[in-house]
């Protein structure tokens, strides 16, 4: 239930000199805002805990100059544990005081009294229940991956949100931060990797959240389990499924490469299907050719007159150019019923129809399982409802104690080397700085970043023609080669009118919405995403200016 927002923000707030029954002038709110966000005591202790935050990120947003680095600065698992983000500055200035011992974190203790013990024990009892099912997969068809079920976020109350979003109770993480000291040498300078791998060990989930990306003590390992082709309006693919050791979730690779359909394939010099190494390898001793082709270690085109199953290869094969590859994130509301708050629909459908005109239509797009940028279909929905009281969609997040974003790209890249195309590189469809820091976190090169302009921004552009752009954030990935701005050829601007109007599903065309404009500029602007603000305005185009 949402409280009336009250007083505690409103009378500390810093009245306009000359207008003191006036809202405050807005670089005050800022300086304001930033000092509350960034003070040791913070407004989450004070009267109105539960709702500051709130309060806070809804001032926040109609404040000029604030971002994502200005909200919730001090936030630690003591002060309500709403969010571990921090600049990237803080976090490593944090790092290394913690390093030396200078610094303890502060204390839980609070947020732990506020929990009655029967709460506790019911998050006991559901984790327990999810290690069961990861103990029960592991004897399942993965069939030597260690498969582990990461306990699901239990409905927690206010006071357990952190752990409910990390998974990490604040005691283990403050144990992981006492034992830094041990772990890095006062007399030599904190290691980064050492302060990564202590807290990690203690508590990988909330080391996770701080953003720094930790190395967990088990490999990340993927198995696709099957594979199967799928006629789409791009073209024939081949869709596969793929279990892990890291979360439980079935995430799947999209594959394009025609050739692999044509009997005559294996005579074409130099070609390397886009195969999975972890598919076609035999899985047991004896098994038959119904059970390899079953489970989708065919070639060519399966038929009930054909059926040729797949050679056991011998080592992983790799391709000698750098293929289209997008990394998508699930996203059930865009995708499936069309919503027209976010370009999740539209960003797949573009993806598959830029690899359908890549060189020999090949490409790979993988379907990451991790929904809402990673806090899951019903914190997306909660965190809408936040949106439609003013707070922007990283706002929205962080007032529900969740991170900004919440993915990791490991099984990504896992999944990138099995399929084989992780070897000379691959050119990443995204905005996303993060997906190509990532890749190349990981030793996968990014030989290019081919963003992907929204359909609306490409026909408004292409209304005024070229003009120079406001670049908002220069950004290290602006450093890579990126591919021009020009929508497919087959897919004109004109085309994508005529179709219907909101349909963001696979072969649907432009859309456009008020809310989704809102929320392309948040990417750009506050979540530092790699594009060009359109040069002509949203209404403009609407009037047929
Ligand atoms: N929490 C939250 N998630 C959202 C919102 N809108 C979209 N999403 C999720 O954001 C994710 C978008 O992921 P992607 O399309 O892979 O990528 P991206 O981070 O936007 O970067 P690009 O590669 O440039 O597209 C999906 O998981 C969506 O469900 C929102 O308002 N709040």
């Amino acid at each position: 239930m949402l409280h009336q927002p009250v007083s505690p923000l409103t009378t500390h707030l810093p009245l306009h000199p000359s207008h003191p029954h006036t809202a405050p002038a807005s670089e005050e709110l800022s300086d304001f805002l930033l000092s509350l966000s960034s003070s040791p005591i913070g407004p989450h202790q004070g009267p109105g805990a539960a709702f500051d935050n709130l309060l806070l990120a809804a001032a926040t947003a109609q404040a000029p100059g604030m971002t994502r680095h200005h909200l919730q600065h001090s936030s630690w698992l003591g002060n309500g544990g709403k969010s571990f983000q921090m600049p990237r500055s803080e976090r490593l200035r944090m790092a290394a005081r913690v390093g030396t011992g200078a610094v303890t974190p502060p204390s839980d203790q609070e947020g732990e009294k506020e929990e009655p013990d029967k709460q506790e024990e019911e998050v006991q009892e559901k984790e327990e229940k999810d290690e069961k099912v990861g103990e029960d997969a592991a004897h399942g068809p993965l069939s030597g991956l260690r498969a582990r079920t990461p306990p699901t976020p239990p409905q927690a109350p206010e006071a357990k949100r952190a752990r409910a979003a990390t998974g990490v109770r604040a005691p283990e993480l403050r144990e992981a931060l006492e034992a830094l000291p041990a772990a890095t040498s006062a007399s030599t300078p904190p290691r980064i990797t050492s302060l990564r791998n202590a807290v990690a060990e203690k508590a990988p989930a909330a080391a996770a959240s701080t953003g720094l990306s930790v190395q967990t003590e088990e490999e990340v390992q993927v198995k696709c389990m099957a594979r199967t082709r799928i006629p789409t309006a791009y073209g024939p693919v081949f869709l596969h499924v793929y279990h892990n050791n890291q979360d439980g979730k079935e995430h799947l690779a999209i594959v394009s490469d025609p050739m692999q359909l044509e009997s005559s394939a294996d005579g074409v010099e130099d070609y390397v299907p886009i195969r999975s190494h972890t598919l076609d390898v035999q899985w047991r001793e004896g098994e038959t050719a119904r059970e390899r082709i079953t489970r989708g270690a065919y070639v060519s085109r399966l038929s009930g007159s054909s059926a040729e199953r797949a050679p056991v290869p011998t080592q992983p094969r790799k391709l000698d150019d750098a293929p289209l590859v997008r990394i998508h994130s699930e996203c059930f509301t865009g995708e499936t019923i069309g919503s027209l708050r976010c370009d999740c629909g539209e960003q797949l459908d573009s993806a598959l129809s830029l690899i359908a005109h890549a060189p020999g239509r090949r490409g790979v797009v993988l379907y990451l399982r991790q929904e809402g940028r990673g806090i899951g279909l019903l914190e997306k929905v909660r965190a809408y409802n936040l949106q439609d009281l003013g707070l922007d969609t990283v706002q929205a997040n962080l007032a529900l104690g969740r991170g900004e974003d919440e993915r990791t790209y490991g099984v990504a890249a896992a999944m990138l080397r099995d399929l084989g195309v992780a070897g000379e590189g691959i050119r990443l469809l995204t905005n996303n700085p993060n997906k190509v820091d990532a890749m190349q976190q990981e030793g996968i090169s990014v030989q290019e970043r081919v963003p992907m302009v929204p359909r609306d921004w490409q026909a408004r552009d292409a209304l005024s023609h070229p003009q120079p752009h406001s670049r908002s954030h220069p950004h290290a990935g602006d450093l890579l080669p990126t591919a021009p701005h020009t929508p497919n050829p087959d897919s004109p601007i004109n085309a994508w009118d005529t179709r219907t109007k909101g349909a963001t599903i696979v072969g649907g065309g432009v859309v456009r919405s008020e809310e989704l404009e809102k929320y392309l500029r948040t990417k750009v602007m506050r979540m530092g995403h790699l594009l060009d603000l359109p040069t002509v305005p949203s209404a403009a185009r609407e009037n047929g200016a």
